[in-house]
């Protein structure tokens, strides 16, 4: 499906977001319909209804972790499916209307996550600063040339803000003076997004995958984390990511959320969801899927396929070798009763 031009993609708008950016990676993307979303659960809502074939949403930055909204909105509902990954790499920019200067700078606009990464620069910049939350990067920097369309549902309304922490891009299309670059408190700061499918898409397996999973953790049982991690572990499955989250119910209900190298067709995942399923049945696997950066997880030869084959072969010859032996045995053959209880 992902690269059809005839393939239509909702993704959190307004356009010019880094989840823009990240779509259009997708081959094809760039010449297939594209909607924008004003919320990630709006994006995500969009596939469940059938008006788009998939989505993209950001759920994971390597400065400020997991996107709440994104882990939270995939992890209940009507089930989906992770389809790829792409990595964007992040550059903030202080915008504002023409003839505007850094020191007339007293409130500014962004995303939530925008404002995490350029908060020790803005502290040393503009100390003192309001910070109007957005809806996205993007349209906080529309907010400040009026268009009512990309409203970014500031309270304030269009003209709350003075500045807007965006993309470069999107200030350069909107004609925004430029007051600061590379703003960010970390350089090589990276954004990663997925875009999401509906469940009966399986991505093939490549050698080089990740599989991502929502763990409810049961309630009440001492030692619940560790047998979770134990599947994991026994298997000699690394976890890239993990973090709880409250599932909302009541104080104290949390599941997690992870990311595990491989795909769910290598021996070793299989046997770990199985493992999974057996200590909290209402685990959801939210697909298996390339990996950006095409690494390649090193597998120790015990967790191998081969190995598992042969640990499956090995356990039918067990249970069946009196079948085997037997056919074709002139001697006859002992049978065990059950003790009477
Ligand atoms: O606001 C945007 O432009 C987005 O695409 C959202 C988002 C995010 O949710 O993390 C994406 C990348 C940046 O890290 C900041 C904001």
């Amino acid at each position: 499906m992902t690269g059809a031009a005839s393939s239509s993609y909702a993704y959190l708008g307004p356009e010019g977001t880094f989840t823009e950016a990240a779509l259009l990676q997708v081959p094809g993307a760039g010449s297939a319909r594209r909607v924008p979303a004003s919320t990630v659960g709006a994006a995500l809502d969009a596939v469940r209804a059938g008006s788009v074939d998939a989505a993209m949403v950001p759920i994971e930055n390597s400065v400020e972790g997991g996107v709440s909204a994104t882990l939270d909105a995939i992890a209940v509902g009507d089930p989906l499916r992770i389809l790829r990954e792409e990595l964007v790499p992040i550059t903030f920019v202080l915008a504002a209307r023409p003839g505007a200067t850094l020191g007339g700078i007293r409130r500014i606009a962004t995303h939530g996550h925008a404002w995490a990464q350029c908060r020790t620069w803005v502290d040393k910049n503009i100390p003192g600063a309001e910070y109007f939350p957005a809806s996205s990067t993007a349209a906080a920097a529309y907010d400040l040339v009026g268009d009512p369309g990309e409203s970014s549902g500031d309270a304030h309304g269009a003209a709350g803000h003075d500045a807007a922490i965006c993309s470069p891009l999107v200030a350069e299309r909107l004609g925004l003076a430029v007051l600061a670059t590379d703003i960010g408190d970390v350089t090589d700061a990276v954004t990663r997004f997925i875009l999401v499918g509906r469940p009966d898409a399986l991505p093939p397996r490549t050698g080089s995958d990740k599989t991502t999973l929502v763990i409810p953790l049961p309630e009440d049982r001492p030692g619940a984390l560790m047998q979770i991690l134990d599947q994991f572990a026994a298997r000699g499955v690394n976890l890239s990511r993990i973090e709880s989250r409250p599932t909302g119910q009541f104080l104290g209900d949390y599941f997690f959320s992870v990311d595990a190298d491989g795909h769910v067709e290598d021996a070793r995942i299989a046997d770990a969801l199985k493992g999974l399923h057996r200590i909290s049945p209402g685990l959801r696997f939210l697909g298996s899927y390339p990996r950006a950066d095409r690494r390649s997880p090193a597998v120790e030869r015990h967790t191998s396929d081969e190995a598992f084959g042969a640990a499956d072969a090995w356990l039918a010859s067990v249970l069946r070798p009196a079948a085997d032996a037997h056919r074709g045995s002139k001697h006859s053959r002992l049978t065990i009763e059950a003790s009477p209880t």
